[in-house]
């Protein structure tokens, strides 16, 4: 998608609502790999009628991949022209939000006080789930009011894709649950697989109670018996990010949870291969 932006518009504005691409532009766009040359009908106020008969600069935004760039470009009339410096390169961030930053952080507030409601004031050993319930896991911790003995576990078997697959388990740097209370915590309850496998192991490793605690229950098909003890929201079956949710390891830092829609999900694919 490329639109235009007249860079200050002033007392004088004059309103064009098309242009078309010199060649000059349409290859140094193409150049850089833009994913179409084709400038938006959009509307631009250029700085004043007198330099519309000279040569007038207009910032110029188009996208590369999910990359918003800026560049300037010149306007002759409707035509532009030269591509002169890219002044600006970020990251396009319009994406369908399903829970802002302060719906996280209302929910994760209610997660904690039900957590402490559950435990008064009984030791709990907390482990994190790696890598998703990262983000979450730094939020709730600080919120919890128990003497607490923190740690983490990996688990993954959704690598690269939409879907679950074989589930691998690194408890290497796991500290010792024999005889404690703990405390499960992840991003999402979707297969259950994951919580499922988990609380298995930490009922293995001795264990003496085992409870689990996700900020996201997805309404799916669940393959396992187990349910999530405490939770904070239920959404929708779609694939989310952000918030420690990821997509192909990216979106984890986004402050809000994001549906990823079927054309992300190309374009981060296709980046993540080039
Ligand atoms: O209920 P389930 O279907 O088992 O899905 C939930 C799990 O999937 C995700 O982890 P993932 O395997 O993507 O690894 P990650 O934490 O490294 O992102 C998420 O962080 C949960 O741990
Ligand atoms: O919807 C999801 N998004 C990201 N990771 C996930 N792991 C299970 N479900 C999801």
């Amino acid at each position: 998608m490329t639109s235009l932006r007249a860079p200050k518009p002033n007392a004088h504005p004059r309103v064009i609502d098309r242009f078309t691409l010199a060649p000059s532009l349409h290859l140094a766009l193409s150049a850089c790999g833009a994913q179409t040359t084709q400038i938006e009908p959009t509307l631009c106020i250029l700085p004043s009628p007198e330099a519309i008969a000279r040569l007038s600069l207009i910032e110029i935004t188009f996208r590369i991949g999910i990359r918003e760039l800026s560049t300037l470009g010149g306007a002759i009339g409707n035509h532009l022209t030269a591509l002169l410096a890219i002044s600006q390169n970020r990251k396009l961030i319009r994406m369908r939000i399903l829970l802002d930053e302060a719906q996280l952080t209302e929910g994760v507030e209610r997660l904690a006080t039900e957590i402490d409601h559950h435990f008064g004031d009984r030791p709990l050993t907390v482990i994190a789930i790696m890598t998703g319930s990262l983000v979450l896991f730094a939020d709730l911790i600080r919120r919890l009011s128990m003497p607490q003995r923190v740690g983490v576990v990996q688990a993954s078997s959704y690598r690269g894709g939409l879907k679950s697959g074989d589930l691998t388990v690194d408890a290497k740097m796991l500290i010792d649950v024999a005889g404690r209370d703990v405390l499960l915590v992840d991003d999402i309850f979707d297969t259950g697989k994951t919580l499922d496998r988990l609380s298995g192991m930490m009922s293995e490793f001795g264990a003496a109670s085992v409870k689990t605690a996700v900020l996201l229950h997805k309404r799916t098909d669940h393959i396992v018996e187990l349910r999530p003890d405490f939770k904070a929201f239920e959404i929708p079956d779609e694939f989310v990010v952000g918030y420690g949710l990821d997509f192909m390891d990216m979106y984890r830092n986004l402050p809000y949870l994001a549906i990823l829609e079927p054309h992300e999900i190309e374009q981060t694919a296709a980046e993540a291969k080039s």
